[in-house]
């Protein structure tokens, strides 16, 4: 191009035009005189809305008066104006620009004020977020690994130097796989590279070595940065050491999920295998069963032996289950003394029983807790998916019915649930709602069954033994509801109103008949253990009578002796203490010991009905023996169930104390047997 087309002026303004630079050129009163396009470009305003206007238009409002301000100052003292700036863009947008000025006298008039300007918004932004960028890298807790397309590192930040121990220094130019722990396959790290070679990123936790060689497990996400063109230029890496938190969690899972006495599975583990189990007999059309074990008077053990022996059982019983169902989905305790077993993918229902005797063959065994010997047996109750039920919550309660029939009928065996069981169980359901009307509208009547002395003939004694008078069913024998009353814990309301009744009865008896006459109540184990019991009622009932020591005798049974329980040792303690004789009801057909006759101050031996039934044969050297025995060690002995004139003589000939039978008279209501009392004295022993 020839320089000599171009006048100076015309150069200038193509100058002007083409520069990419803002320029301006602002009067003395702050008044655009001529603005380029690239100004114009930089605040989105045309030449015309920007010429003959003030320059303040591209600030906020707040800082108008000001600029203008310094704009004159500027021009009448020379000072610098230069820097950088916020300003609006046209559209209300702010930015930043950096400008310079030089003072310009146009008209060699008034000065004015040559004014440069570039638009350094993004420029600036950028640099706020490396500064950003820069201030996180730095105090991330988070370790940062930034290395090159190859993976070398060039960068690291200081949470990585404190989470592995190394510093940039030692680690610059050196490859991450240099840390690996060696815990994974290749094939995971194959994988991992899959995925950063597809999607650009990666996320998982991997196990990697500290500088101090010890391994820790590290929650990573590695990123892949690319070039415009494609080519990874860096891969950034970020984790952070979740060794311990992974860990507490682990802990957290394992405590919610197991049994910290045993180490099996918890219920609420147990009740995902159980879905999980049912959920594939139904895939595969087997059958799965649920058994339920509960161990028989387990509360017992804790009792005597405190919780820490309890507990060291439970986890010597859990161990025997393991052994006996290796084959088992799960082996669980749901709680206290109950565990469970699920067994899948058998073929008929009967498939539990070889593991339930196995399990209850495997319980007789002796335990040895705390250096002392200790038996327990199971109960166990079966039930069948999808054949009993295909709710899960019916397979439960089905196990569970299964295994209360078996309490209820002896424990220490197995059953399976069937229909039968279930109207049996409903049918006892319904018992027990009679039995808690019967409480309430007083259908109970206390019966009283004479005992006589074989040295006078004399009634010297009543028992009280309960009826249930059933309005529909007429009476109802206690040998039925005593056992549903022991299970409810209704035992003890229905014993204390029993207990009442005789006293009173007594005292009535003693003023009209027999001062001398005495009571035998008898009381359940269940009520002695109970909570509720009330002893103390009792005492002050007999008090408040004048009953000397001996006018009531209380009948307990051997078992209840067996494992001694301080509740128990207490209740019988007192009642000593109150005057009240221990008999010992049914001796012979439990575990008799010397020793607990002794420990407990027992009184009198009640010899059990069957030993007398059979006097002609066995039953009289037992007899023999439980008469001289009772004797030596000084308590009464009152044989039961005596009926034939041949037994009366026999016990007499055995030097027997007391006798009670149908020989004499059936226990009957008040009005009955004070026909006998009525007799005098020395007639009423011939009814
Ligand atoms: N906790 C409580 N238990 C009680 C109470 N009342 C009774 N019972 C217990 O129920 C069982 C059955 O008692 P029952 O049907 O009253 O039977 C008693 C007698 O009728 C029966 N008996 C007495 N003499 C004879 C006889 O010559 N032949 C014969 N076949 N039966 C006879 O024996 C039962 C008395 O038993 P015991 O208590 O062992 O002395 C029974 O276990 C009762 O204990 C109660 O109030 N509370």
């Amino acid at each position: 191009m020839n320089k000599t087309h171009w006048d100076e002026s015309g150069l200038f303004q193509a100058i002007l035009d083409k520069c990419p630079v803002g320029i301006a050129v602002i009067d003395y009163e702050g008044l655009y005189l001529t603005v380029n396009p690239a100004y114009c470009d930089i605040y989105g305003y045309t030449k015309s809305e920007m010429l003959n206007h003030s320059f303040t238009m591209i600030f906020p409002a707040e800082a108008k008066q000001s600029v203008l301000e310094r704009h004159q100052k500027f021009l009448a003292e020379g000072i610098r104006l230069g820097g950088e700036w916020p300003v609006l863009h046209h559209d209300g947008q702010q930015m930043t620009v950096f400008s310079e000025s030089v003072t310009f006298y146009p008209d060699k008039g008034l000065p004015a004020r040559l004014v440069y300007v570039q638009n350094i918004t993004e420029r600036k932004k950028a640099q706020e977020q490396m500064r950003i960028a820069a201030a996180v890298f730095e105090a991330s807790q988070e370790a940062i690994v930034v290395t090159d397309g190859e993976n070398n590192i060039i960068s690291v930040n200081p949470a990585f130097s404190i989470l592995t121990g190394w510093s940039l220094e030692e680690v610059k130019g050196h490859n991450p796989r240099e840390f690996k722990s060696g815990r994974h396959q290749r094939s995971f790290y194959i994988e991992m590279w899959q995925s950063l070679m597809n999607t650009g990123q990666w996320m998982g936790e991997v196990w990697d070595r500290h500088k101090n060689g010890t391994e820790f497990l590290k929650e990573l996400s590695i990123s892949v940065i690319k070039d415009p063109d494609g080519n990874v230029i860096n891969y950034v890496g970020m984790f952070s050491d979740i060794t311990l938190r992974k860990k507490q969690e682990e802990l957290i899972w394992q405590q919610a999920n197991y049994d910290a006495v045993t180490g099996l599975p918890n219920r609420h583990l147990f009740q995902s295998k159980l879905e999980q189990a049912a959920l594939h007999a139904s895939r595969t059309s087997h059958l799965m069963a649920l058994m339920l074990i509960d161990l028989d008077q387990f509360k017992s053990v804790n009792d005597s032996m405190g919780h820490r022996a309890g507990d060291e059982l439970l986890g010597c019983v859990a161990m025997r289950l393991l052994k006996c169902a290796p084959g088992a989905d799960c082996i669980a305790r749901l709680g206290g003394d109950e565990f469970a077993i699920i067994i899948s993918d058998i073929n008929e229902p009967s498939a539990c029983t070889g593991i339930a005797h196995n399990i209850l063959k495997e319980l007789e065994a002796s335990f040895a807790i705390n250096g002392e010997t200790m038996f327990v047996s199971a109960s166990i109750g079966i039930s069948i998916y999808p054949t009993d039920t295909e709710n899960l919550e019916d397979l439960f309660k089905n196990a569970d019915q299964a295994m209360y029939a078996v309490k209820n009928s002896g424990r220490k065996s197995f059953r399976y649930y069937s229909r039968a069981l279930h109207d049996a169980i409903h049918a006892r359901l319904r018992m027990i709602r009679n039995l808690r009307k019967a409480l309430e509208e007083n259908q109970f009547e206390v019966y009283y069954q004479p005992i006589v002395s074989l040295k006078t003939g004399h009634i010297t004694r009543m028992e009280a033994l309960v009826r249930w008078i059933h309005p529909t069913q007429g009476i109802i024998s206690p040998d039925i509801f005593i056992p549903l009353a022991e299970d409810t814990g209704l035992i003890v309301p229905i014993g204390n109103w029993i207990a009442n009744q005789a006293i009173k009865q007594l005292s009535y008896w003693r003023k009209k008949y027999n001062p001398e006459l005495k009571m035998a109540i008898n009381l359940s184990p269940v009520q002695l253990r109970s909570q509720e019991f009330d002893d103390i009622s009792w005492i002050q009932t007999l008090q408040r009578e004048g009953f000397h020591s001996g006018a009531i005798t209380i009948e307990i049974t051997e078992g209840l002796l067996l494992n001694s329980e301080t509740r128990v040792n207490h209740n019988l303690k007192m009642m000593h203490q109150a005057g009240i004789q221990i008999a010992i009801d049914d001796f012979g057909t439990g575990y008799s010991s010397l020793a607990y006759l002794r420990k407990f101050n027992i009184d009198f031996l009640k010899i059990d009905r069957s030993f007398v039934e059979d006097l002609q044969g066995v039953g009289y050297e037992l007899c023999t023996a439980i008469i001289a025995m009772a004797h030596s060690l000084g308590l009464g002995v009152i044989a039961e169930g005596v009926e034939t004139e041949e037994q009366k003589k026999l016990l007499i000939e055995l030097g027997c104390d007391y006798i009670q039978g149908y020989l004499y008279s059936k226990p009957l209501p008040v009005a009955e047997i004070e026909k006998l009392l009525i007799l005098p004295m020395h007639d009423n022993h011939s009814v």
